[in-house]
């Protein structure tokens, strides 16, 4: 039975979601980095919110952990890439709290127009400041929205019903999504020239990483109100303070910090600044959405293989799964074949899936391909980290379906190009369910890749399957499948044993040289 951690404070439904679809479950939280360290390697799945953060060290902890599961967008606290390389999948919940945190956005925006933070504090303090607050209307003021994803478009859509104009400035943003959202697309510039409000909106990267630099801070419109409900990183905050603190920005409404915990920051005590600890997504609605997407999406996944919201992995629905996972098996059988055989180190590799198989999603048969092909490379790939490996050693990979039938109902072939010309093999599955070689180097030759295996090529002549018997006989090694398949009479023939237990080099030395053999390797699956 697969077990998941869940470490950051999380409905209790996604415990009972655990239980019920087969999963172990426990539920510690408020673990230190090296208590987590210590514990991880129990552990097939691991369910975070944002105060865990899963580090490098606790990756290499992390001996059986399959799939990580963020409740929540944000995955700026997951080494994505460590995981990947590592064949982790990492998921994230991208819809559950999005409602809540435009709503929290737009909170957030009336109470720097209206100052209601410091006026609740000083009317609770008995001072009654009638003439000391003095707000704005948002009703015909311009926002600007940088990043206009799934969080940016519902702000849009409640700053439209409160009369708002909205410019937005998100490079992905396609002219015809604008028009469906009602908002102007602006470049950066622009917006920050025209936006009486911004509220930001995207994810922390290279890009976005101090979008709002001094430089852009100081391009704003004079009175500006800003709110980030998105990543602390994406503001400059010593050039905000001194903005409000000049006045030329009229308000702040921060939730998010360069460094959290937030429990010291340079910018508390500035005037007009309301802040709030990292809330947006802290509603009772958003926090079940995630928590119960998160349990359910890291049981399909350890229980079914089922792929949802990864974001280093392609998806593979719960009803997909199992129609694909014997192709997947067929795929990384044949990749491992060719991986084995390759006597070059490959720069292309090409799957084609045929029949039956080009109604499938492609991408996870490729990524088996990738899984069983990189394994001469290392034997800790999987169909997570394949691809980055690949790509990281250059490998060209295409992909082509050809929706009819040949000879198969559904076939699956690789083919890569190497210094003796063009290659491939080609396997079909049996009864929708076994895989099986049907075809090498352009021979038909019909074989289970299973265990350890004998592949000679040889000239064909008579005398030599019997040559072949006797030395692995000799050597005490049992025949357990036998399989041939040649070009012509007399010409180049392949033979593929299965062989009861690993063939030892002396022995594959001395078939080597047996007359005719041109190749022979110990394969295994
Ligand atoms: N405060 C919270 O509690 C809370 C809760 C949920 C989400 N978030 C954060 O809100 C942010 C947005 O979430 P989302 O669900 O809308 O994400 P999303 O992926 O749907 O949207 C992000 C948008 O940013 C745009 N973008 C990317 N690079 C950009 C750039 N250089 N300039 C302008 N736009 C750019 C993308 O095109 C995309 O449209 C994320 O950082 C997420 O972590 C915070
Ligand atoms: O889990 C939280 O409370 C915050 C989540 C939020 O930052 C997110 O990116 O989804």
């Amino acid at each position: 039975m697969p077990k998941v951690l869940i470490s950051d404070k999380m409905d209790p439904q996604a415990a009972q979601i655990f239980r019920d679809r087969g999963v172990e479950v426990d539920e510690i939280t408020g673990l230190k980095p090296e208590e987590l360290i210590k514990i991880i390697g129990d552990y097939d799945g691991l369910a975070i919110r944002s105060s865990t953060t899963v580090t490098k060290e606790i990756l290499d902890a992390a001996t059986n952990l399959k799939v990580i599961g963020r409740a929540g967008i944000g995955v700026d606290n997951v080494d994505i890439p460590y995981a990947s390389s590592r064949g982790v999948v990492v998921m994230n919940t991208p819809f559950g709290n999005s409602i809540t945190t435009a709503e929290h956005a737009i909170a957030l925006m009336f109470a720097v127009a209206r100052q209601l933070p410091e006026a609740d504090a000083s009317t609770q303090a008995g001072k009654w400041e009638k003439n000391r607050f003095m707000g704005v209307e948002l009703t015909g003021k311009t926002l600007g929205l940088i990043g206009a994803g799934n969080i940016g478009s519902i702000v849009a859509s409640r700053a439209l019903g409160l009369k708002m104009k909205v410019v937005a400035f998100d490079p992905f943003l396609t002219p015809e999504r604008a028009i469906e959202m009602g908002v102007e697309k602006v470049d950066l510039d622009t917006l920050l020239a025209r936006a009486d409000f911004i509220t930001l909106h995207t994810p922390l990267t290279d890009q976005t990483r101090n979008i709002l630099s001094r430089e852009n801070l100081a391009k704003t419109k004079k009175g500006v109100r800003i709110v980030n409900c998105a990543r602390g990183g994406l503001i400059d905050e010593a050039a905000l303070k001194e903005g409000l603190e000049s006045g030329h920005i009229a308000g702040a409404a921060l939730d998010v910090f360069a460094v959290e915990p937030a429990k010291e920051n340079a910018l508390f005590g500035t005037p007009n600044l309301v802040c709030t600890p990292h809330l947006g997504a802290s509603t009772k609605e958003a926090q079940v959405n995630v928590a119960l997407q998160v349990a359910e999406q890291l049981s399909d996944y350890l229980m079914t293989g089922g792929v949802t919201n990864a974001l280093n992995m392609p998806s593979l629905s719960a009803e997909e799964a199992p129609k694909l996972k014997p192709y997947m098996a067929l795929a990384e059988k044949l990749g491992s074949l060719v991986g084995q055989l390759a006597q070059d180190d490959l720069d292309n590799i090409a799957v084609e899936v045929e029949g039956a198989a080009a109604e499938l999603n492609i991408k996870p048969i490729t990524g088996a391909v990738l899984a069983g092909f990189m394994r001469r490379y290392s034997d800790t790939v999987n169909m997570v980290n394949a691809p980055y490996l690949a790509k990281e050693r250059g490998l060209d990979v295409r992909e082509v379906r050809h929706a009819q039938e040949g000879a198969y109902q559904t076939l699956v072939r690789i083919t890569v190009n190497t210094s003796e010309g063009t290659r491939s093999v080609a396997g079909t599955l049996f009864g929708n369910a076994n895989p099986r070689l049907v075809e090498i180097f352009g021979i038909s030759l019909e074989a289970e890749l299973e265990g350890d295996m004998l592949y000679i090529v040889n000239e064909d002549a008579p005398g030599f399957i019997g040559r072949v018997g006797t030395t692995l006989g000799e050597a005490g090694l049992n025949i357990g499948t036998f399989h041939l398949g040649r070009r012509s009479a007399g010409g180049e023939a392949i033979l593929l044993l299965t062989i009861d237990s690993a063939i030892p080099q002396p022995v594959l030395d001395t078939i080597s040289k047996l007359p005719g053999v041109k190749r022979a390797k110990a394969l295994k699956f």
